[in-house]
């Protein structure tokens, strides 16, 4: 599914709702399919070292690049050797249109084993084997990050840690650090409301979730309330806000007058429900950022003293939480990305008041949709840069742990 370009949260949702398989098999599926989005370049290289030509149908190359991938993994290895072997061997057995390469895949799986060391070396001469990302992606990183490029590659290809943020509302860090004590569960502080988990586990597990003490959301993501400089009594817009992370933590931040936008329903659902689980209020707004600002639209006409305007892009500084993204996004869309966005910000800019604050946000790497779109925005508006973080690079450092956000801070003058 993810081959045809469905993203991998969506296409398990998909396979899920037609299997009766139980939680821990729906758990072990869901951790195969991370892993092979990380190793996949790998094993593809693999096989195509392996296999004397393409294994047909396509499900057959999933399936043995799925197995390639975690018998390749000697690190972090998820299962015994011979449990993937006889697992992925039943499987095709079990299929009427693979059944036929039964004997083709026992081969091709004991050979890996027998020859590991040396087809891997020769698969990581490759970028693609070695890197696990499409290869413009990878030279493109090196053209943007001439020295930290293998560290944000390597960073990508790492499993994200469970961060959490502590709803201030209803406790506090040290206090809900001792509620997880009591559970048994380790965790340390990496934010101002930010704790990292030692280990993960379902949200539903996790110590007053249902609550509303915790959400689950990155320490960089976390920045965003904290530099919107918000003070109770202000009107702030929120402009695409689905599913509604940093909303919640402005909700949190103080008492404010908060419409909340997006433009696709589904995800507009996903803010109410994280409202209605933190007890707290927004108006939910259905719109496009990008027009509205003549009054002809969604917006009221009344000026915002804040916008967040948190803009779709390639998700290029989130692919350890999300690995199928480098292998469904195309080059070209970067470009489509940071123009839409140019469009929400020049938008959003005339709902402004004067001395008012609009922050941009992005999840990207990609200096067009982050820094250069920043420098852009503020030549075209005559809008004053104020500090903040700038490009956040991933980093899986454990005591600072974070995704690649990007933030700049503007005030109209
Ligand atoms: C990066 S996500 C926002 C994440 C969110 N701020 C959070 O912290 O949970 C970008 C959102 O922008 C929305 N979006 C994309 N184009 C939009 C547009 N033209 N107008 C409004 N929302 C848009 C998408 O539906 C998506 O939910």
């Amino acid at each position: 599914l993810v081959r045809d370009g469905a993203a991998l949260p969506q296409a398990l949702t998909q396979v899920f709702a037609q299997s009766a398989a139980p939680a821990p098999t729906r758990g072990a599926i869901q951790d195969i399919a991370y892993r092979t989005m990380r190793g996949i370049g790998r094993a593809e290289t693999l096989l195509g070292n392996l296999a004397s030509r393409p294994p047909e149908p396509t499900l057959l190359h999933c399936l043995l690049c799925a197995a390639l991938c975690l018998l390749a993994d000697v690190d972090d290895p998820a299962y015994e050797n011979f449990t993937v072997v006889n697992q992925a061997v039943t499987a095709v057995s079990s299929d009427p249109q693979m059944a036929h390469a039964k004997g083709m895949v026992n081969a091709v799986l004991r050979r890996f084993l027998r020859e590991r060391d040396a087809l891997v070396a020769v698969a990581v001469k490759t970028p693609f084997g070695l890197w696990n990302y499409p290869v413009w992606w990878i030279d493109r990183m090196k053209a943007a990050y001439p020295q930290q490029w293998q560290a944000i590659l390597t960073a990508g290809n790492t499993a994200p840690p469970l961060t959490l943020r502590v709803n201030r509302r209803k406790t506090s860090v040290a206090a809900y650090l001792e509620t997880l004590a009591s559970h048994a569960i380790t965790a340390r502080q990496i934010g101002p409301d930010a704790i990292r988990m030692d280990t993960a586990m379902p949200m539903a597990q996790i110590p007053g979730f249902e609550d509303g003490l915790a959400s689950v959301q990155d320490a960089a993501a976390q920045l965003a309330a904290p530099l919107l400089d918000l003070q109770d009594g202000m009107r702030v817009l929120d402009a695409c806000a689905a599913p509604g992370g940093k909303t919640c933590h402005i909700l949190e931040t103080a008492e404010v007058d908060l419409t909340a936008l997006d433009n696709n329903p589904k995800r507009l659902q996903r803010i109410t429900q994280n409202l209605q689980r933190l007890q707290l209020e927004a108006k939910l707004q259905l719109g496009d950022a990008s027009v509205g600002s003549q009054g002809d639209d969604w917006w009221d006409g009344q000026l915002f003293d804040r916008i967040l305007a948190d803009v779709p892009c390639t998700a290029s500084g989130i692919v350890r939480r999300h690995p199928d993204i480098r292998w469904l996004r195309r080059k070209t869309d970067t470009e489509q990305l940071a123009t839409l966005s140019a469009k929400i910000l020049d938008n959003l800019w005339q709902m402004l008041r004067p001395d008012g604050k609009l922050l941009l946000v992005t999840c990207s790497v990609w200096p067009q949709e982050s820094e250069a779109q920043a420098v852009a925005f503020a030549a075209r508006n005559n809008a004053r840069r104020l500090p903040a973080p700038g490009q956040l690079l991933p980093t899986a450092d454990a005591g600072q742990d974070h995704d690649g956000l990007f933030y700049a801070l503007f005030q109209k003058c």
